[in-house]
């Protein structure tokens, strides 16, 4: 269920330290990634997969090369247009879950609706739509620190949907989560791509790769093998048809 391409970067360079110490996080990278794509992205430890991430989401600015979501090109925006422009059309995901602890599951939804410019009445209504959506609406008043990690995780998913994102962005999702939890969110990620939904996830588990379109694996900042999946994976039953 791909289509047009959402995000794209060209020449995408980041560096940090000067001079002696310093290191290529990402090196060159050209992505393209089309309307509806699962893509995961694998690799060493720091091997800049997060760096990538956070590039492609705005949240770091790039030393060298273009980014663009959709026709918005993001590395030359100002800080302003960038907050909005993430609050508008980004939905992030990150392995602590980075929850309001003193919100709970449904005000944190409706929060980053709000702040996506929903009004208040439609806001709390997508908040409760959303989280039923992840099987949370019983749990929908408790507080995050009364839910287990992977409906804490199901709750920052639902967040990450409020503002009906362009992509999904997220960052070892399953990094703190036991099998048990893992499995939650597979199913989740697995609806979300079957709902067409954009999503790019940097993971260490083989499970969750095997939910994606196609899998990026980086080495040294850079690109060192990227597959795309032919038939349809489904991690937590089917087995799924290969790679080319
Ligand atoms: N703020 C920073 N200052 C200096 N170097 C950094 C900084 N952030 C990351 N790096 C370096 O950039 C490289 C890529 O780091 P990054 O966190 O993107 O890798 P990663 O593949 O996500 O690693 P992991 O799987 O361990 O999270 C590493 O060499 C790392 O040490």
């Amino acid at each position: 269920m791909t289509g047009s391409t959402v995000l794209r970067a060209r020449g995408l360079t980041r560096q940090y330290g000067r001079d002696t110490g310093l290191v290529r996080a990402v090196d060159e990278v050209d992505l393209d990634v089309p309307t509806g794509q699962v893509l995961a992205i694998m690799g060493p430890s720091g091997c800049g997969k997060s760096t990538l991430l956070h590039l492609l989401g705005g949240l770091q600015r790039p030393t060298d090369g273009e980014i663009w979501l959709a026709d918005h090109r993001i590395d030359t925006m100002s800080e302003r247009a960038l907050a909005r422009l993430r609050r508008q059309h980004i939905g992030f995901v990150f392995q602590s879950f980075h929850l309001m602890d003193e919100l709970t599951a449904v005000e944190n939804v409706e929060l980053a609706a709000l702040l996506a410019g929903q009004s208040p009445g439609r806001a709390r209504k997508r908040a409760m739509h959303l989280l039923d959506r992840v099987g949370l609406a019983d749990r929908a008043r408790h507080l995050p620190s009364a839910l287990s990690g992977g409906q804490r995780q199901r709750v920052a998913v639902a967040r990450a949907l409020s503002n009906d994102p362009l992509v999904v962005l997220a960052d070892e999702p399953t990094g703190n989560l036991d099998s048990a939890a893992t499995l939650e969110v597979l199913r989740l990620f697995e609806e979300l791509r079957t709902a067409g939904q954009t999503l790019v996830v940097v993971t260490h588990d083989a499970r969750i790769a095997a939910v994606a379109d196609r899998v990026i694996t980086m080495r040294d900042g850079a690109f060192a093998d990227d597959s795309r999946l032919v038939n349809n994976a489904t991690a937590t039953g089917t087995v799924y048809g290969g790679w080319r």
